[in-house]
């Protein structure tokens, strides 16, 4: 049995008294990596009580103070970063290089929103009375409730928790049961940084208990979800119900379109990397690729030939490129897509199997469908996995068409030399993230995140456009007497 992960409640380690285990599965070889508490409602209370009595002292405490917490936040998962990104590797199965580089985002993010605590609060606005002072002042919303999932344990909490903590809001975190040992790990490292106690609070359980009370509760005054469009949709109505605030962000069906005078060689390594990476188990990851009829067959070579290399295995080991499959119900998820696809029709020209190993990981190969129609469940829905359909079309306004024909809008990619159509792509799609020949999944730390349509709820996380979910304005209007 691994180690016991314990909440983190009002600045120390607690014991449930529901006395029950949840443990954490390497899905490359079901061994046990380490395990969390389940929870129980009145532990959603506790915490989100101690949040809420530290609530006045943190925001007094002043964003710049806060920031410096935060530098230190860094400098511990820095110290821990080995250790962590192998358990990211462990728990979830992405690749080692991905999870160090998972691990090494967060640090910067951290370091991002530590520099914020030294810029502007506000903004000075002219009044219409000349002798009046007018400004707006940002202030925090108060408690925080975090709920994270298990495809980037790193780096999703820590750019909800850090820009949470420097805009003067304390926090209750629930991570995703699949990966709570490495959410505790970095939650460690906050404790190592020194926040006073009840200013970042994390509690375990399942979503269905853990989550479910902490959504429904009438003592937080925010909430950010990331997730499933399901989960996200109990989350948007529990808080409407209690009138708290909420930022949601939910799936992607992200579209990549190859254009006929597209550079073929950056087109097919983007797309493998943008499907294939962390097992395709990326909101933002490439799962249509809509290609114009002349330059199809030439991009279909390419890509059979390179999808070929493509070596599956433990994540922990250096020749591995795609790791499993992050547990065994997606693992199953994604069987059941492969087969839905054949029978709706769709042509299965590389993988579809699943990869037998002596250690009985949840391994998939990566999949290329071809003849697929945009209509077809594999075209519209979220596979959450390394497979890919190829949609055939004429023209650039066919591809955007279709690209656009998906109740989802996070990401959208397009490969083309052509400004005019890189431009009309630019205006014409529906999604919040934009790449002109470049993977549809690759997110900057300081730059806004988030979707259109049924993948998010419209607000941005990261980079400056955070500060918008975490506060509220003040205007304050002065006049000397
Ligand atoms: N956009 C994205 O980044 C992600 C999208 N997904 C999509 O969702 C599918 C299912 O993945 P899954 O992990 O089940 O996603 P969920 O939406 O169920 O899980 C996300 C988080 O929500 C929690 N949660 C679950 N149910 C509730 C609830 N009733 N109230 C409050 N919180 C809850 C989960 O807790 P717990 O882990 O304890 O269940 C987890 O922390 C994937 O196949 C994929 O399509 C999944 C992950 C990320
Ligand atoms: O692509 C990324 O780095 C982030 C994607 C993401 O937010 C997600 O998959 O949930």
């Amino acid at each position: 049995m691994g180690e016991i992960f314990l909440n983190y409640i009002n600045g120390e380690w607690r014991e449930s008294t529901s006395g029950r285990l949840i443990d954490s599965i390497n899905p490359a070889n079901r061994d046990i990596v380490g395990s969390v508490q389940s929870s129980t409602i009145e532990e959603v209370t506790e915490a989100i009580n101690a949040a809420k009595t530290a609530k006045d002292e943190w925001r007094r405490l002043g964003q710049f103070n806060r920031g410096q917490l935060l530098y230190k936040a860094a400098e511990a998962l820095e110290k821990n970063l080995q250790d962590v990104a192998e358990t990211l590797t462990e728990e979830m199965g992405k690749t080692l290089p991905e999870a160090i580089g998972e691990t090494q985002r967060g640090i910067a993010i951290l370091r991002y929103y530590a520099s914020e605590g030294a810029r502007k609060e506000g903004d000075v606005i002219p009044s219409s009375d000349k002798d009046a002072l007018m400004f707006t002042k940002r202030a925090p919303l108060g408690v925080v409730g975090i709920i994270t999932p298990w495809n980037f344990p790193v780096a999703i909490p820590i750019w909800k928790i850090a820009p949470a903590l420097v805009y003067g809001n304390t926090v209750v975190f629930k991570p995703a049961s699949e990966a709570a040992v490495t959410a505790a790990k970095v939650i460690k490292c906050f404790e190592e940084a020194g926040l006073p106690k009840g200013v970042l609070n994390f509690i375990t359980g399942s979503g269905s208990q853990v989550g479910d009370a902490l959504i429904n509760s009438k003592n937080i005054n925010g909430i950010t979800f990331t997730g499933s469009e399901n989960t996200g949709r109990l989350v948007a109505k529990a808080a409407s119900a209690n009138g708290v605030k909420f930022q949601l962000e939910m799936g992607g069906k992200n579209p990549v379109i190859v254009l006929n005078d597209a550079n073929v060689n950056t087109a097919v390594n983007a797309v493998l990397s943008g499907a294939f990476k962390s097992t395709g188990q990326k909101c933002t990851a490439s799962s249509r690729v809509i290609v114009q009829s002349d330059i199809y067959d030439q991009f279909k070579s390419l890509l059979l030939q390179e999808a070929n290399k493509i070596t599956v295995g433990d994540g922990l080991l250096k020749d591995t490129w795609m790791g499993p499959c992050a547990n065994e119900s997606q693992y199953n998820t994604v069987l059941e897509y492969i087969q839905i696809g054949l029978q709706e029709g769709a042509n299965l020209i590389h993988g579809g199997k699943p990869v037998e190993s002596s250690t009985n990981g949840f391994y998939v190969e990566p999949t290329i469908f071809e003849n697929v129609t945009s209509n077809m469940r594999i075209a519209q829905e979220e596979i959450f996995g390394p497979v890919i359909a190829l949609i055939k079309v004429d023209t650039p306004e066919e591809a955007i068409e279709v690209a656009n024909d998906t109740q989802y809008g996070l990401s959208a990619s397009i490969f083309t030399t052509n400004i005019g159509s890189a431009i009309t792509f630019m205006d014409e799609i529906e999604a919040g993230l934009v790449r002109i020949n470049a993977e549809s999944a690759g997110v900057e730390l300081q730059a806004p995140f988030g979707g259109m349509k049924a993948s998010s709820t419209g607000t941005r996380e990261q980079g400056e456009a955070a500060k918008e979910f975490y506060t509220a304005i003040k205007t304050v209007f002065v006049k000397a007497e």
